[in-house]
C-alpha cells in the first residue's frame, strides 16, 4: 500500500492495525437518470418502484399516493412501458441506450482528461445499476478524497438535479471519513452547451433534403404544481430555447420551445409537445424537426417517444416530413460540452 505524507507516521513505521492512506486522487461521476437492467415485469417494476417511491419525483403525500402506486401504477405500467423499452433496446449490448452512452461518456471523458493522472471518472445511475453509493464508495476506496458530482442534467429540476444530490449526499452519511464534494450547476446557458445544441441543428439539417418549416424543443416536462413552487426548471429551459434560437439567428416562431412525458392527471408545464405536433400538422404545417436539448444521451423519452410516436401523430395528422435530431450523446460536440465544465469545476483540486 503506498503511502503519502497524509499518514501520522513517517513511510514504513505505521503500525499493522493502521488503516490504509491511500494517494489522494479526485473522483468525477457522472450521473444520469436510470434505467431498468431488462425489459421484463419484474425488472421494470424494480426500476419503476425505485423511481416512483422518490418524493423528489412524486411530491404528494404517501398516505394517497402508494395505494395507487401499489395497487394500480406497479401492476400495470411495468408490462406496458418494458414493451416501449424493447423497441429501443441496444440489442447488441442487451442494455438501454441510456446506458451505453453514459458509460461511452465516462469512458471517454477518462481519456480526454488524461493530462490529470490523479482524476478518475466514473459514472452511476440515480435509479437502478450502477448506484450512486456504490460508485461514491468505490471512488473513495480507490483513494479519491474530493469528487465532482455531476447530474448530467443541462436544467436544474428538483425531481432530477436535487435527488442525484441528496442520494450522494445521503451515502455520505455512512462514511467515517467523507470525500469533500462539489456539485456541478446546472448549464442550461453555458456557451460550450448552447454551441454544442445549435451546431447539432445545424449538422443534422444540412444532412435533409428538405428543410422544417419549424423546429420543436422539446423538454421533458414536470407538474405546473412544482413549477409554482418555485423549481427553476421552466425559465431554464426556456433561456436555453432562447439562446440556441438567437446563435442560430432564427426568428422566434422557428424554434419553439415544447415540454412532453406527461405522468399523471396533474396539469404539467405546456405547451405539450405531442399536442403541439397534432395542431401543427392539421394546421397544415407539412414539416417539422424535433430536438431534445435537456437530455444528455438518447434514451426511452427521446427514441420512443418523439422519434417514434410524435412522427407517428404527426404523420397521421396530414403532416409529411418529420425528423428527430439525435442528442449529444458521446459525440464530439457532447464530449467538449461534459469537458468544458469539468474542466471548469477541477479548478483547484488539480
Ligand atoms: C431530463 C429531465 C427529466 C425530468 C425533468 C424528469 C421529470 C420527471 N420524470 C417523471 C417520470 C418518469 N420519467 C421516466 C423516464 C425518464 N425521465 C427522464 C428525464 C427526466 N425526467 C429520462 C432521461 C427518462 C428515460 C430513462 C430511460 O431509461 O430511458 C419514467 C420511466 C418511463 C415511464 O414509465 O414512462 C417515468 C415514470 C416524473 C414524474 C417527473 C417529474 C416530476
Ligand atoms: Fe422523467
Ligand atoms: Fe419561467
Amino acid at each position: 500500500m503506498p503511502l503519502t505524507d497524509e499518514t501520522c507516521r513517517p513511510v514504513g513505521e505505521l503500525p499493522a492495525e493502521h488503516p490504509p492512506v491511500k494517494i489522494q486522487k479526485v473522483g468525477v461521476l457522472l450521473v444520469n437518470l436510470g434505467t431498468p437492467d431488462g425489459t421484463d415485469f419484474r425488472s421494470m417494476r424494480r426500476y419503476l418502484k425505485e423511481f416512483l417511491t422518490d418524493k423528489r419525483v412524486i411530491e404528494w403525500s404517501r398516505v394517497f399516493w402508494y395505494p395507487i402506486l401499489f395497487g394500480i401504477v406497479l401492476n400495470t405500467r411495468p408490462g406496458r412501458v418494458g414493451k416501449a423499452y424493447e423497441e429501443i433496446w441496444n440489442k447488441d449490448l442487451d442494455e438501454s441506450y441510456l446506458r451505453t452512452y453514459t458509460r461511452n461518456q465516462s469512458d471517454r471523458l477518462g481519456a480526454i482528461l488524461a493530462d490529470h493522472p490523479s482524476v478518475m471518472v466514473d459514472w452511476a445511475m440515480r435509479y437502478g445499476q450502477p448506484s450512486i453509493p456504490d460508485k461514491m464508495q468505490a471512488l473513495k476506496d480507490a483513494g479519491c478524497d474530493r469528487i465532482v458530482l455531476f447530474p448530467l442534467y443541462p436544467q436544474y429540476a428538483a425531481a432530477t438535479t436535487a435527488t442525484v444530490n441528496d442520494k450522494a449526499f445521503k451515502a455520505m452519511m455512512d462514511m467515517r471519513w467523507q470525500p469533500a464534494l462539489r456539485t456541478v450547476p446546472p448549464y442550461h446557458d453555458d456557451p460550450a452547451y448552447i454551441e454544442a445544441i445549435a451546431q447539432s441543428i445545424e449538422t443534422h439539417l444540412q444532412s435533409l433534403d428538405w428543410e422544417p418549416e419549424i423546429v420543436l424543443a422539446s423538454f421533458h416536462g414536470i407538474p405546473q404544481s412544482y413549477f409554482l413552487k418555485g423549481d427553476p426548471y421552466h425559465c431554464q429551459c426556456m433561456k436555453t430555447a432562447r439562446l440556441v434560437r438567437e446563435r442560430l439567428g432564427w426568428p422566434k416562431e422557428k424554434l419553439m420551445p415544447t415540454f412532453q412525458s406527461r405522468f399523471g392527471p396533474e396539469e404539467w408545464l405546456q405547451p405539450y409537445t405531442d399536442k403541439t405536433v397534432e395542431k401543427l400538422a392539421k394546421d397544415g404545417v407539412k414539416r417539422i424537426a424535433v430536438i431534445n436539448p435537456g437530455f444528455v444521451s438518447d434514451c426511452l423519452e427521446t427514441l420512443e417517444e418523439i422519434a417514434g410516436e410524435a412522427g407517428e401523430i404527426f404523420h397521421e395528422h396530414g403532416g409529411e416530413k418529420f425528423t428527430h435530431i439525435p442528442c449529444l450523446n458521446d459525440s464530439e460536440g457532447g464530449m467538449k460540452v461534459l469537458e468544458t465544465i469539468v474542466r471548469r469545476e477541477l479548478q483547484g483540486w488539480v
